[in-house]
């Protein structure tokens, strides 16, 4: 089994382990900027608010399962609006979009809830979108050695639409291509079945 710990120079372990230490620090980081949580409404919010961003926060591994490519199946295999939900590492506040991913099979074909699998492990941790493009792109390149990979993702980021510039309804697209994908005619049946 490939742990997330292997795979990335930034996961956050065991955060849900440490609940009351975060629920502390959120009463002291929303007392310093004034917010009063001493009434009856707000009373569980630091609690509540550890326990949102551990849940953001919490990459989980998983066990990979593939299977024979049987039939020689060698079309291009594409799974669509996988969501994602991540926390950008600048402001630490939430992006969310649509990943979608395309591969070529080669020896093995992967089993298709996988692919929101690995798009949550590597979301659910800080993050900036290109980095997690390419994560994704680059587990599946190497787990599955499929003859081609590409991972594209759509997001807004609620540091650029709610705060700072406030661009509201803008979104970023990121690409990762690798192997046969990259090359013309199949990146272009890639991009084009995107739409
Ligand atoms: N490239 C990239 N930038 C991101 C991502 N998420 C957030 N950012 C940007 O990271 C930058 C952080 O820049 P700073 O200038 O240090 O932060 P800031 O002063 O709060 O900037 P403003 O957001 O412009 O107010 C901002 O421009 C964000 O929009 C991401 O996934 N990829
Ligand atoms: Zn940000």
């Amino acid at each position: 089994m490939t742990t997330y710990s292997e795979l990335s120079p930034t996961p956050v372990p065991h955060v849900a382990d440490r609940l009351d230490q975060a629920t502390e620090a959120a009463a002291a980081f929303l007392a310093a900027l004034g917010v009063d949580c001493d009434n009856e409404s707000m009373a569980r919010s630091p609690r509540r608010m550890a326990q949102a961003y551990a849940a953001m926060l919490s990459s989980r591994p998983f066990e990979m399962t593939t299977f024979d490519n049987d039939e020689g199946y060698d079309e291009l295999v594409l799974v669509r609006a996988i969501p994602v939900q991540s926390v950008c590492e600048h402001h630490l506040l939430p992006f969310t979009g649509r990943a979608h991913i395309g591969y070529l099979p080669g020896q093995r074909i992967l089993g298709l809830s996988k692919f929101a699998r690995v798009v949550q492990m590597f979301a659910r941790r800080p993050q900036v979108q290109e980095r997690l493009t390419q994560q994704v792109a680059d587990w599946i390149d190497h787990e599955l050695t499929p003859r081609g990979v590409g991972v594209v993702i759509e997001a807004e980021h609620t540091c650029m639409t709610l705060r700072g510039v406030r661009a509201a309804g803008t979104t970023t697209r990121t690409s990762a291509l690798r192997g046969a994908l990259r090359d013309g005619a199949t990146r272009a049946e890639f991009l084009t079945l995107l739409h």
